[in-house]
């Protein structure tokens, strides 16, 4: 198993607030590693380091061994950082299948003035109609996003970033307002994903993290108080006091 992302000692400062305090962890490939705390613990600061949109104030950050710390966040994109952006991102007047199509494009560095190859066209969209098949998404291939719901567009979205076929993904949040059925489907096709991409996922969603995390971090005022397996963070005291204690009441 080789080692996706390495996190070393990663500070941030806000002034006299300390967002991340060396924080360090590991994503191996294939694994899903889980970010949990609660409000204010310092999680979209780490994430965002992680990205390239906030300057460290110490540590390192590696991606597959290559040291990324003070690479922008377009050239971290370009070594296989992937993460989901905000649904706005989506293009409301096209399909589903146009806007999964065209990420799937634009992985393969093509635009559509230039798009003539017919058989590479063919095996594009054989791409996006095997991706939405496999989704609960697929019935739903020929609606105007605009159409959509507010669960809908989250797992167009999350194809999308996938379809680029990031090392990494960098989830944030993705079960954020969605039902409980909308919920299952994106656990589902995260769990469907993990094989082809390490994913980082942030969420507040005990349920979604214990059904995929392989590993959970505890992140509480900006340190890590706890590294381990869902059962290993379930019973540890500290996370049951400082964040779990609290959800489950
Ligand atoms: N740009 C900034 N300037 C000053 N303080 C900031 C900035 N960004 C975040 N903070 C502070 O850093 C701390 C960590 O915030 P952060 O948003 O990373 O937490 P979080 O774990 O993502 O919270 P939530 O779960 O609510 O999204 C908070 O005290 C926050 O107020």
């Amino acid at each position: 198993m080789s080692r996706v992302l390495e996190i070393a000692g990663l500070v941030k400062s806000f002034g006299g607030l300390t967002a991340t305090d060396h924080v360090s962890l590991t994503v191996e490939s294939g694994e899903i590693h889980a970010l949990i705390g609660p409000n204010g613990a310092g999680k979209s600061t780490l994430i965002n380091q992680i990205c390239g949109e906030l300057a460290p104030s110490a540590g390192r950050i590696h991606l597959a061994g290559q040291d990324i710390t003070r690479l922008r966040a377009d050239e971290r994109v370009a070594l296989g950082l992937g993460r989901t952006f905000q649904i706005t991102s989506l293009l409301e007047d096209m399909t589903v299948r146009q806007n999964l199509g065209l990420a799937v494009q634009v992985r393969e560095g093509r635009n559509f003035a230039f798009f003539d190859n017919v058989a590479r066209r063919r095996e594009i969209w054989d791409e996006t109609d095997a991706a939405l098949a496999e989704t609960a998404l697929g019935p739903r291939a020929g609606v105007l996003v605009a159409d959509l719901s507010h669960g809908e567009k989250k797992q167009l979205e999350l194809l999308m970033a996938l379809a680029r076929r990031p090392r990494l993904l960098l989830l944030d949040e993705p079960m954020a307002g969605l039902g409980h059925l909308e919920s299952q489907q994106m656990i589902e096709t995260l769990a469907a994903a993990r094989t082809g991409c390490a994913m980082l996922l942030v969420e507040h969603d005990m349920e979604a993290v214990f059904a995929l995390a392989d590993r959970i971090s505890v992140l509480v005022y900006g340190r890590i108080i706890a590294v381990g397996k869902a059962d290993e963070i379930r019973a540890n005291p500290e996370v049951r006091e400082a964040y779990l204690g609290e959800e489950e009441a």
